[in-house]
Order: structure tokens, then sequence, then C-alpha cells
């Protein structure tokens, strides 16, 4: 009974509007949207209308919203260079609702001011000084979690690397019973953020705005007691990404808002643990699959372990040593990018390849429209990390932290917790997959169905 609509092709400008479908009434294209997902083949939504549309933007209907989809490297040139011009960065209403801001200015302001402020405490300098922390904890992880043990689950396991990681870092947080109190209300946050935005008791949305109360709690009052300690000088001011965050001015020598503090905090821990628990898995996955690339990983970590003397962390050098270890996460990222793609907002007409783009739709870009695309890499479903070498691939192509002003902030932070997990992992062990094709799903980011079971055999 509910029929498909058909949405009128031209723009009240007369300039036709991109090709494409609505779906059904309320829904669109949204089931089909996820549900590629939910398959393993999140890319088959937008390739399958590329070719039906034979077009490199189409239109449809997802979460609510009139989309077009850019797609391509120049789709992905286009939303990345046009921020805060054409384009401005827009989240589903269910990931809006979950982080309302105390921002008295326009939503574009704040969030420039935001994004500035991110990038003085998430940049290289800052970060740096945490590689030692990192080393620290991934052999406390890897020592309680994994040493002699003769089988585990990976998944579960990088993501509880990834979080006490980022409560450390981000919060100073590492006594395990006061991670684990936040972990759980963490993965039900994480399961509604992209939810239909329904309050009813039961919903997804309903248990994760429950979650985020709680979790706000919590934050704010480890904020409120680090203000006192540092004003007490009971606290340094460079313990963890809390302080930077409360010390940190803008060019206008404002501060943030204590609100805005633990905002940001919530949004670094989820964006900090999921993603790049998601990456470390399909390291360990394709590690397992290619003995020959394992070798020259475990070849390039045991030479920086045997450079190391007793109890010498990690530093900077070493992980700038790392480059094949590297190119073997980014190819893994490639494959199986964490996040899809991700959403803008058009903030005035435009128009794009001879179509017009009404004010007010969603944009979307998707890392699948370039990664998988044959004509870009070749023989797109081999894992091949020599795709990375020399100036690797071209600009726009290889996407997964996205471009532009509002790429992911954290990259750095991921790539140093990517390789000093690959470190502790190869110098350790190899291991054997137990279920030889386990199913991936991606429901939002990508996971194998049942948390990539391995065999470990210590070296
Ligand atoms: C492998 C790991 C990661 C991947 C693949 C990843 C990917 C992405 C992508 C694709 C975006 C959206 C960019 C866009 O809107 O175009 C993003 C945004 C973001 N990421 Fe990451 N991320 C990762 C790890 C991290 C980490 C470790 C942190 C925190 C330390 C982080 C914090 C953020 C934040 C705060 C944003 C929102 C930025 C904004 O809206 O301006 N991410 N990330």
């Amino acid at each position: 009974f509910l029929k498909k609509k058909h949405s009128s092709s031209v723009s009240g400008g007369g300039a036709p509007l991109p090709p494409g479908g609505r779906g059904w009434p309320f829904v669109g294209e949204s089931l089909e949207f996820l549900s590629t997902g939910w398959k393993g083949q999140p890319e088959k939504f937008i390739y399958d209308r590329q070719k039906r549309y034979s077009s490199p933007v189409f239109k449809t209907h997802l979460l609510g919203e009139q989309v077009a989809v850019f797609c391509g490297a120049n789709g992905n040139k286009f939303l990345f260079s046009n921020e805060n011009k054409l384009v401005q960065s827009w989240w589903p209403s269910s990931i809006d609702k979950l982080f309302p801001t105390s921002s008295q200015t326009s939503m574009k302001e704040e969030s420039i001011r935001m994004r500035k402020i991110l990038s003085k405490i998430l940049k290289v300098e800052v970060l740096q000084q945490y590689i030692g922390v990192m080393d620290h904890m991934a052999h406390i992880h890897f020592a309680e979690k994994w040493d002699n043990k003769q089988e585990v689950a990976a998944f579960p396991l990088t993501k509880s690397y990834t979080f006490s990681l980022a409560c450390k870092i981000f919060i100073s947080v590492d006594d395990p019973i006061h991670v684990n109190r936040l972990a759980e209300p963490f993965n039900v946050f994480v399961s509604g953020l992209i939810s239909m935005p329904i309050e009813v008791p039961g919903s997804a949305f309903y248990r994760a705005m429950n979650a985020a109360k709680f979790l706000r709690k919590e934050i704010l009052s480890i904020i409120k007691q680090r203000k006192i300690h540092l004003s007490e000088g009971k606290a340094s001011p460079t313990q963890d990404i809390l302080s930077h965050m409360l010390l940190t001015a803008d060019e206008n020598g404002r501060f943030m808002h204590e609100i805005d503090v633990m905002n940001k905090i919530l949004g670094l821990l989820i964006g900090g643990h999921d993603t790049a628990s998601s990456a470390c898995t399909f390291v360990v996955k394709y590690l397992s699959e290619l003995p020959r690339v394992y070798q020259r990983v475990y070849q390039e970590q045991i030479e920086i372990a045997n450079s190391k003397g007793p109890g010498e962390m990690l530093n900077w050098d070493d992980i700038q040593k790392m480059k094949y270890s590297w190119n073997v996460a980014c190819e893994a990222l490639r494959l199986f990018p964490p996040l899809q793609g991700a959403f803008r907002e058009a903030i005035a007409d435009f128009m794009y390849n001879g179509f017009s783009i009404p004010k007010g739709w969603k944009l979307y870009w998707s890392s699948n429209s370039t990664h998988l695309n044959p004509d870009i890499f070749p023989d797109p479903r081999k894992f091949d990390p020599s795709r990375f070498e020399g100036d690797g691939p071209a600009p726009y192509t290889f996407v997964p932290f996205g471009g532009g002003p509002r790429m992911c902030p954290g990259k750095e932070y991921a790539r140093m917790e990517i390789l000093v997990f690959m470190h502790h992992l190869v110098k350790r062990f190899r291991w054997d997959k137990i279920i030889p094709n386990e199913k991936i799903v991606i429901n939002p980011i990508p996971i194998p169905t049942k948390g990539l079971p391995i065999r470990l055999y210590p070296h």
C-alpha cells in the first residue's frame, strides 16, 4: 500500500536536480542504505545508483532528509574544499539531540571556534608526549588480557584497549573499576547514535539518552574536580587532554564553557575508541590471512623493539619508523573504513556538475565511492599495502579520515594508538583465525559478527 514517490527533476530555478529516487514515504531509502551495510556491502547502495543514473551525484531520501550523494574524488574534493562556503557539517538528528551545545552563537561560528581549539589540543606536538603512556597502557593491556591465553576474541579486546587508552589520555581515569563503570553506558550511547530519534522507553534512542545523562554527570564531576585541582596545583596542566582543554583559549582569549568541554570530551571518547578498535581488528584479520605481510610488519617492529634499552618506552621517532606497518593499517582502513562517510548541509543554492543543489539539502560523501573503485585502486578487494608506497593514492581518493577543514581531528592520535597496538601484538604472537570466513557487518562501523576469535601462538 505504500507507493514509492517519484520526485520532480527540476528545481525552482530551472536547472535540473540530480537524478535519483525518493524511496518510500517517511523512511525514503534509509532501509536500503542501512541494510547494504548490515549485509557487509555498504558500497552497493552507492555503486548501484551511480550505475543506474550514470551520474557522479544522485539524490535520495535518508533519515527523513532530502540528500544528494556526491561520488568519486571530485565529489570529495568539492565537499571538503567548500566547508563554510557552500556547505557546512551536518549530523543526523539522533546525533544532534545527543550532543546539545550551550552555544549562544550560530552553529557555524561555534563549530569553527571549537574546531580551532580541538586542533590545537590534538596536534602532534601535544600528542607526542603521550606515546610513552600509550606504550605503558598497551603493555598492561596485553599482559592482562592476551598473555597466557590460547584463544581470544580480537574485537572486544581492541575495544577495551582503545577505550582504556582514551579514558587515561583524555580524562586520567585509569582505575579499572571506574573505566568499567563508564564502558557499558558508552556502548549503549553509541548504539543510539544512528537511530530513529524516538524517545519511547525501550528504544535504542531512549536508552542512549539515559546513558548520555549518566555520562554527562560523571564527566562534569571530573571536570569540576579538575578545575579545583588545577587551581590548587594538585593537577598538571599537561596531564591529559582535559587539562589542555580547560587551559586552552581561542584567539580572543575565551575559554570553553564547562558544558562544551563536557560535550567535547564525550565526543572524543566516542570518536576515539570504536573507530580505532575497528581499524585494529581488521589489522588483526589481515595479518592472520597474509603471512608475508605479517612477516614484514614483524621484521619492522622487532627491529624497533631490539633497538630499545630495558624498560625504554616507544617514542615519536619509533612511530615514524613504522612505515610499512602504517601502510598495512591504511590498506585495512581503505577496505574497511570505520566511518563510511559523513554528511554536510548546503548553506546556499549552488550548481554541481550541471545539477542544481538547493540550499538546505543534506549532502553525503562516502569513502567507499573511491576506496573500492577499480579505476582508482586496481583489483580493489586485494589487500596490497604497496598502494601506499611512494606518493601513495591520488588526492581525495583515500579518505578514511575525511578531508579539508573538517578532517578527523583525531587522525594522528589514531595513527599512534593503532601502531602502538601493532607493535605489542606482533612482538608477542602469531595467530590464526578460528572462523575462516567470518561474516562482516557494518552497523555503523565494520565488525566481524563473532568478534574475530583467534588462536594465539606466542613467539
Ligand atoms: C581510525 C580511526 C578514526 C577514523 C577512521 C576516523 C574518521 C573520522 C571521519 C571520517 C570523520 C568525519 C569527517 C567529516 O565530517 O568529513 C571524523 C570526525 C571526527 N573524529 Fe575521527 N576518526 C578516527 C579516530 C578518531 C579519534 C581517535 C578521535 C579522537 C581523539 C576522533 C575524533 C573525531 C572528532 C571529534 C570528529 C568530529 C570533527 C568535526 O566535526 O569537526 N576520531 N573522524
